[in-house]
Parts: structure tokens; C-alpha cells; sequence
């Protein structure tokens, strides 16, 4: 992680607001993510942690407020500006999104190293053995034995799809992912396993990630530091270890003691 004050954000966001109807769903969230940080947003469940994940994705439009994103070469640009195909173009090389449900990221009956290929050749890569070469490589990275290239995703355990789903957004080399509760659809030996590839991916990438979880113990594994939402708004900011360990808010400290009981 490079978060020293002089470095430029790779991800500033201002007062983005979002309403459904008359629902304040996200009110005024700001935050910055540096390079190679890692961002957990946490809070009970209806905080509105995927609207601002969405939101900030541009998965999503916000009603009010600004996502600024340092494009390459450019600085930074306001994601919401951008045109569709910018935002597509973004989403599809130096972005990547892991979703909860693997079948909401994965393409269920092509096979697995179709799914990993597709978004070089969305790139314009067109070797066929280039591309079966980098699909291998990505299956052998995400611990999935490289034989079941050509086997569909359906034919996957829960934990198998979700590492296909990480290669698949990986083989581009994005500098930002954003996931929504990577691990919470497994079961808890399939989860440790997850979150330690996890942990080693974004370590030897040097990734950036914003993942939603409202497990703590998966910020406290992944996040250098961590927003706390309750009912649309972030009510605390900080490193993950100051957080958890010595909350300020009331509702954070609510939130951890309620995890700390036997
Ligand atoms: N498309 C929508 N239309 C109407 N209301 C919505 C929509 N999306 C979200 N909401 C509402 O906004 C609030 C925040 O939802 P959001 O999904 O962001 O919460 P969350 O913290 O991610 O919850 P969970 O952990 O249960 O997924 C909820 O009350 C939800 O019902």
C-alpha cells in the first residue's frame, strides 16, 4: 500500500447521495482509496453498502455528489462523466466487480477458460493459444486444476466458481476490484480458503479493492482500513485495527461487542 499524503488517490469520492422514491438510501459518502489499499465497508444489513458500492462502480447512478477515478495517463476523471462505452471500457480492463453470486459474474455454460479468456479478447487478443495459455496459467493461480478448462462453471463447486470469478476479473490486471460479499455465499471451510487467496492475490497485485462484507473478521483479514455505514451514512473511517479495536461511534462499538459475544 502506498497511502502517504503526497500520493495522488486512485478513487476519490464526495457527498454521493442515492434515493429510491422517497428512501434515502446513501447519503453523502466520501472516502478516498490510494493504491494497492484495501477498503471494507461494513454495517448491518440495509445500510446501503451495495448502493454505495454500486454508486461508486457506476453500476449505478448517484443522485448527488462525485466519483473521481486517476485514469491512466489521464488523472483523475469523473467516472459518472465518462461516456457508456469509457465506463464499459473501464469496467472491463483496469476495474473488476466480484459479485456474492458467481453466476451474476460468471457466463454458467461456457467453459471456464472461455469465461477467463473473454475479457482479453474483449481486449482484441485473438491468439487462440495465447489465450488458452493465459487461461490456463489464471485456473492454476486461482488453485483450480487447469483440466477442467473446458468444463462449464455449473459443473463447479461454490468455492470453484467464486475463484474462477476472481481469475476471470483478474486476467486484465485491473488496478481496482470491487466486491460485494466475495465469501459470505460458502460455507466456512471454503471461505478460509478463499479469503487466504484472496489476501495473497491483492498482496502479490497489488490491488486495490473496495469489498462490502458484514462479516468483521473478513475486514479485520483483507481491509488496511474500513468504513462503518449505518442507515445510508458512514459513521466511521479508520485504519481496520483502530477501528475494531478501539471503535468510536456508538453503533461500531455496538456492532463489534455483538460480535465479541460468546
Ligand atoms: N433498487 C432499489 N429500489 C428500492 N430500494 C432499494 C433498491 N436498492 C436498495 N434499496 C434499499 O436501500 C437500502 C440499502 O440497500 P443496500 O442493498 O445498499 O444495503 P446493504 O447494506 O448492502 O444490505 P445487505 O447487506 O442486506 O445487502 C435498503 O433499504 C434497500 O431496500
Amino acid at each position: 500500500m502506498t497511502g502517504i499524503a503526497s500520493t495522488p488517490p486512485l478513487l476519490r469520492v464526495r457527498g454521493i447521495s442515492k434515493r429510491f422514491g422517497s428512501f434515502t438510501a446513501l447519503h453523502e459518502a466520501s472516502f478516498d482509496l490510494w493504491p494497492g489499499e484495501v477498503l471494507a465497508i461494513v454495517g448491518e444489513s440495509g445500510s446501503g453498502k451495495s448502493t454505495l458500492l454500486n454508486a461508486v462502480a457506476a453500476r449505478l447512478q448517484p443522485d448527488a455528489g462525485e466519483v473521481a477515478y486517476h485514469l491512466q495517463g489521464t488523472g483523475l476523471a469523473d467516472v459518472h462523466g465518462l461516456s457508456a462505452a469509457q465506463q464499459r471500457l473501464l469496467a472491463r480492463t483496469d476495474w473488476g466487480f466480484v459479485h456474492q453470486n458467481a453466476a451474476d459474474g460468471l457466463r454458467m455454460d461456457v467453459s471456464a477458460g472461455a469465461n477467463v479468456a473473454e475479457r482479453l479478447m474483449g481486449l482484441g487478443d485473438r491468439h487462440y493459444g495465447q489465450l488458452r495459455t493465459a487461461a490456463e496459467e489464471w485456473l492454476r493461480r486461482v488453485e483450480i486444476d487447469p483440466i477442467r478448462i473446458d468444463d462449464a462453471p455449473r459443473t463447479f463447486s461454490g468455492g470453484m466458481r467464486q475463484r474462477l470469478q476472481i481469475a476471470r476479473n483478474l486476467v486484465t490486471r485491473p488496478r481496482l476490484v470491487f466486491m460485494d460479499e466475495p465469501t459470505s455465499s460458502l460455507d466456512v471451510s471454503v471461505q478460509a480458503r478463499l479469503l487466504d487467496l484472496l489476501r495473497a492475490l491483492t498482496q502479490e497485485l497489488q490491488l486495490a479493492v473496495v469489498i462490502v462484507t458484514h462479516d468483521l473478521a473478513v475486514a479485520r483479514l483483507l481491509a488496511h482500513r474500513m468504513v462503518v455505514m449505518q442507515r445510508g451514512r458512514i459513521v466511521e473511517t479508520g485504519l481496520t485495527d483502530q477501528v475494531l479495536d478501539d471503535p468510536q461511534h456508538p453503533y461500531t462499538q455496538l456492532l463489534v461487542s455483538s460480535v465479541l459475544q460468546p
